[in-house]
């Protein structure tokens, strides 16, 4: 369980100014849930994320992962960035064993653990290719085995697929969808796409700008599993009127941060 308690972050900008990133952010993810979050530009949902990571520093509140509280980065926590980060002279059976090496673990179970997670991603055929001779998807998919393969509990997502196009994104969804569905992790996966947020999560936490706060968390009541058929799931009422509704939130709060027009 992932408890996030009155959090809050700023940040010194260049200019010597503070800018309040997160305030007052009080969150809790369960055990297995897979947890979207979205919000505007610049509302502090990467901050979040890093900061349950253990990747930065914060000013005010505490963050524990099973009741231990978050110091730093730790092995029961992976993350995927939206820009892949892989290493770019490693190749793909390399990069996923990456995170096994610096954790001691030989080479025979290393070499064996990481394969396994190639062929999970389908990148079999692919293993001694480096970063730069793949696709953007396939980029993203070394990404997601090199974050599995340390086998963490919790899997913090960063916009992870909003690099790629969208025929590869909808296919990272279902196997990302079947995954999740196997490994049953705690996932914290942030979008900026209301679609993605309402078919991936359990709930979508709905965060508003300046300083960054919870506005709001709407669950998700679709049936799982939803890798099987994401096409008709999208197609249901409820799926519908959940990606309405949040689009309705999210136009409020642009049209809260838009200075008031001349004459209105
Ligand atoms: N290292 C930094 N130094 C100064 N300000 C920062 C730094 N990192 C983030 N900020 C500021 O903190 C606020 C929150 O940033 P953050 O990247 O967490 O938002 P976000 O919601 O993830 O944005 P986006 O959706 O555009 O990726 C923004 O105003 C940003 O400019």
């Amino acid at each position: 369980m992932i408890e996030v308690r009155g959090l809050g972050k700023s940040y010194i900008g260049q200019d010597g100014g503070v800018v309040q990133a997160l305030q007052d952010v009080d969150l809790t993810v369960a055990d297995n849930e897979f947890l979207t979050v979205l919000g505007p530009s610049g509302c502090g949902k990467t901050t979040l994320l890093k900061a349950i990571a253990g990747l930065i520093p914060w000013n005010e509140g505490d963050i524990f992962i099973d009741g231990s509280p978050v110091r730093g980065p730790g092995p029961e926590r992976s993350m995927v960035f939206q820009n892949f980060a892989l290493l770019p002279w490693a190749t793909v059976l390399e990069n996923v064993a990456f995170g096994l090496q610096m954790r001691g673990v030989g080479k025979t179970e290393r070499i064996e653990r990481a394969r396994a997670l190639i062929e999970t991603v389908g990148l079999g055929e692919f293993e001694t290719k480096r970063p730069g001779e793949l696709s953007g998807g396939m980029q993203q998919r070394v990404g997601i085995a090199r974050a599995l393969a340390v086998q963490p509990s919790v899997l913090l997502m960063d916009e992870p697929f909003g690099a790629v196009d969208e025929q590869t994104r909808r296919l990272l969804q279902e196997e990302l969808l079947s995954i999740w569905e196997e490994h049953r992790l705690t996932v914290v996966f942030i979008t900026h796409s209301m679609e993605e947020a309402v078919l991936l999560g359990d709930r979508v936490v709905l965060m508003s700008a300046r300083p960054g706060r919870i506005s709001e968390i709407v669950p998700v009541p679709l049936t799982r599993p939803r890798s099987s058929d994401v096409g008709a799931l999208e197609r249901s009422g409820k799926y519908v009127e959940i990606t309405a509704y949040l689009w309705d939130r999210l136009r409020d709060m642009h049209e809260e941060r838009r200075p008031a027009k001349a004459g209105r």
